[in-house]
């Protein structure tokens, strides 16, 4: 295990916002670290970067204890926390440069961070002129200039339009493809499926879940979302026709997903029986219906 926490606890004051945390982040993968606002992310982040002190539990990272080997672990973990720390005066390069004199790394490697984060182009612009995607790859290729084994990222793509997202999405499917681990956090549920190998899913500072991707499908899977005149009426009527029903509430039921061939058969049987059909679609959980499943099913 590249992360691997146990027991791991922190409160602000009376308030615990991390509750006996035991994480297990392979090497080589996208480690989803999945909650909403204010379930304990960046906590977990800041203590995993010793950035803010263990309260209770243990931190070992590539195998070692934190505390007291955080130099040299330290040393071999890039991350961006909340904002980049980026000059707006200064162009990319110069960004970039300026860390490099600090770490001792050559010009090329500056090239090179800036080729694999895509601002070649942007290079001699000013940093306060890019774009918020472009101001996170900078951050990024910061992050990268190292070489490090492990990239600790938090929330990188908020505030990202979907090109953006895609893009830092595509930078660390190639990161892990050259070898790197890397730990995301984020609140959405769709963007971390999209990428994550593995994934943690954080409540009110507990951790609900935590798997492979697949072991996530298949307590995520698909519905189909029904809206009908009568909810009531259409679920016993679904039944009687030897569907499942999931769910049902005063607008919606729902039955789970087979394939698109169903979504039509559904839909003609309960026009063919009077039923008016407002709409019928392929429907995925939110993170708080997964909330939802994940409790009841524990
Ligand atoms: N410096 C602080 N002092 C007191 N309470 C804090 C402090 N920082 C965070 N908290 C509280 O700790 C809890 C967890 O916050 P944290 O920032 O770790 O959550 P998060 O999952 O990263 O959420 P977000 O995505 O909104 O940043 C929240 O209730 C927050 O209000």
């Amino acid at each position: 295990m590249v992360i691997k926490t146990e027991g791991l606890s922190f409160s602000f004051g009376a308030q615990q916002v991390v509750k006996s945390l035991s994480l297990q982040v392979p090497a080589g993968s996208i480690y989803g670290f999945l909650g909403p606002n204010g379930a304990g992310k960046t906590t977990t982040i800041k203590m995993l970067l010793n950035l803010l002190k263990t309260g209770e539990g243990s931190i070992h990272i590539f195998g070692q204890e934190l505390q007291s080997n955080r130099i040299n672990i330290l040393s071999q973990i890039g991350s961006l926390i909340e904002q980049p720390a980026i000059y707006h005066h200064l162009t990319g390069k110069e960004n970039l440069m300026n860390r490099a004199l600090l770490l001792q790394v050559s010009e090329q490697r500056v090239d090179e961070m800036l080729k694999l984060v895509q601002l070649t182009n942007a290079a001699g612009k000013k940093a306060g002129q890019y774009s918020l995607g472009m101001k996170q790859r900078l951050g990024i290729a910061l992050a990268l200039l190292s070489d490090p084994k492990l990239l600790i990222l938090d929330e990188p793509t908020n505030g990202l339009d979907p090109n953006g997202i895609i893009e830092i999405r595509e930078l660390l499917m190639r990161l892990v493809a050259g070898g790197k681990t890397v730990f995301i956090s984020s609140h959405l549920l769709a963007e971390i499926e999209k990428m994550a190998t593995h994934v943690g899913i954080i409540n009110n500072g507990k951790l609900m879940f935590q798997g492979t991707i697949h072991d996530l499908q298949n307590i995520n899977q698909p519905m189909i979302r029904i809206e009908v005149d009568n909810t009531v009426d259409a679920a016993n009527f679904l039944k009687r026709n030897n569907f499942t029903v999931n769910d049902i509430n005063h607008d919606h039921l729902y039955v789970p997903f087979i394939s698109k061939q169903q979504i039509g058969d559904i839909n003609t049987l309960l026009v063919q029986n009077g039923m008016t059909v407002f709409s019928i679609n392929k429907h995925h959980k939110d993170l708080e219906q997964l909330f939802l499943d994940i409790t009841q099913s524990n």
